[in-house]
């Protein structure tokens, strides 16, 4: 699928404070991101995800991070997800399980092959592409090399890894991706996110998706 997008819609990840998601709605982002696995520093907890969840208005998207965890904690959590982001080795079948739309994030190893995770994750909304370090299931820090990803695909693509207000204008130029996806790039410290850095971030993607 090669599509030319009217613009590049933004998801924000990593959120544990209002005050923070606050400012991302009012900056126009179209998603937001809660990291459920207890491993990262920026998790929050299925009550905590309640009472952030309740204050994010209408269209504007609620994805909740998982990485290789129990069908029953998803199921815990879906009253308060549009969105499903699974961010680990996850097969189709136990993805498409939940009464949820669901997106797959694929880490970019030297071996991938794009075309036939497109296939295998046939059902999935999109492919978020992040940086593999060996280890370490995302939120990095980290790109990789753009070029690696095909001009066209069978999903639409969400580039992570490492995106800044220094390096979105180039990536969203050369990649034409249908979303964008950061974390640490806006972020103060981890968990928590930087108003200016926000507002960079969205200025960036928009002056280059016009263009
Ligand atoms: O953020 C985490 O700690 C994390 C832990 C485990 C899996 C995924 C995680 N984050 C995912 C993301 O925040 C983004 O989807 C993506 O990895 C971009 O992160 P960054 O490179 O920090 O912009």
């Amino acid at each position: 699928m090669s599509v030319n997008y009217a613009r590049t819609r933004i998801k924000f990840c990593g959120f544990t404070r209002h005050e923070d998601i606050a400012q991302a709605v009012a900056l126009g982002v179209d998603a937001l991101g809660f990291v459920m696995w207890p491993k990262s520093a920026r998790s929050i907890t299925p009550d905590t995800l309640q009472g952030l969840a309740a204050n994010v208005p209408a269209f504007v998207t609620r994805v909740g991070l998982f990485v290789n965890q129990p069908a029953e904690l998803i199921e815990q959590c879906l009253p308060y997800l549009d969105l499903i982001q699974f961010h680990g080795d996850e097969p189709a079948s136990f993805c498409q399980q939940f009464d949820r739309p669901w997106i797959k994030a694929l880490r970019m190893r030297d071996d991938i092959d794009l075309h036939q995770a497109a296939a295998e994750y046939s059902d999935a909304k999109a492919l978020l592409l992040d940086a593999y370090r060996p280890g370490s299931p995302g939120g990095t820090g980290e790109t990789f090399d753009w070029s690696r990803i095909p001009a066209t695909l069978a999903k639409p693509v969400i580039l992570a890894g490492g995106l800044t207000a220094g390096n979105i204008a180039a990536a969203v130029k050369q990649v034409m991706p249908y979303a964008v996806d950061v974390s640490g790039g806006i972020e103060a410290s981890h968990g928590v996110k930087d108003a200016d850095l926000m507002a960079s971030f969205v200025k960036q993607v928009t002056l280059a998706s016009a263009q």
